[in-house]
């Protein structure tokens, strides 16, 4: 079964046409990486994804469950990270992790919240208020919380966008072990080519709302005569489109 389903999505503000008229496909155990400049719709797809926004026209399966219809079914198997959506800044690091757990029904939540602490080295900062931590420790604590209830479809928007080299590329190495162990699937907005190229086997390329090009990295790559998607993504963002 496909993780996600859109077709003929559309979302229309009132000044912009923020996605317009896009299809695709992600299949279970897949990696899609959602890219395109400033504005081009990333966030906006992802969040009608979430059920979260209305779309203007289009429908979208997620798991097997009509977004417009069955939400609900869908969100408790599915989890996000986004820099945008910020964690409940008053309450402890393991607090939030504890609410969401909570929210998600997770079976053995104290050993699950034991092993995500592991995994992203949260130990010292389990006591410490949400609102309180850096940008990076921010991002490590979204994670987490996004991998609570074991999704098997996860939503990612720049996941490693504020994460030094380092803990970035530990990140990145986790998310694979993840997808390799559980079969998810994950979407992936990223600004990060190098991280796109190692995660992803397919592409879409947003520009305006539209998919201007897609395929798995290699193939943009080869397609474009390039030698990395960084410069495939600046052929694609500087050319005119008819
Ligand atoms: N709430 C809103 N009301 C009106 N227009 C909006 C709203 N949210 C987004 N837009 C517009 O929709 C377009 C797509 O925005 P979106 O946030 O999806 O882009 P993005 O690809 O995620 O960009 P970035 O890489 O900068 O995060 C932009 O032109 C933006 O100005």
């Amino acid at each position: 079964m496909d993780a996600i389903t859109v077709t003929n999505l559309v979302k229309r503000y009132p000044h912009t046409l923020a996605v317009d008229d896009i299809s695709f496909t992600l299949p279970q155990g897949g990696v899609l990486g959602l890219l395109g400049g400033n504005g081009a719709g990333k966030t906006t797809t992802i969040s009608m994804l979430l059920g979260l926004l209305v779309p203007t026209s289009g429908q979208i399966t997620v798991l097997g469950h009509d977004i417009a219809r069955d939400r609900f079914k869908a969100l408790e198997r599915m989890n996000f990270s986004s820099p945008y959506i910020a964690l409940p800044a008053r309450l402890s690091v393991e607090e939030n992790l504890r609410v969401y757990g909570h929210l998600y029904n997770v079976p053995n939540l104290r050993r699950r919240i034991a092993e995500l602490t592991g995994q992203f080295h949260l130990g010292a900062l389990l006591a410490r208020p949400a609102g309180e931590l850096s940008a990076g420790q921010k991002t490590r604590v979204a994670l987490a919380k996004s991998l609570i209830n074991k999704p098997d479809l996860l939503l990612l928007d720049e996941p490693t966008a504020s994460l030094d080299p380092d803990t970035g590329d530990y990140v990145r190495t986790m998310l694979e072990a993840y997808r390799a162990e559980t079969n998810a699937a994950i979407l992936l907005a990223s600004h990060n080519m190098a991280e796109v190229e190692r995660l992803c086997d397919t592409v879409l390329m947003l520009k305006a709302g539209k998919i201007v090009d897609q395929g798995t990295p290699d193939a943009l790559i080869a397609r474009y005569g390039r030698e990395d998607l960084e410069q495939v993504f600046l052929d694609i963002a500087r050319r005119e489109e008819p």
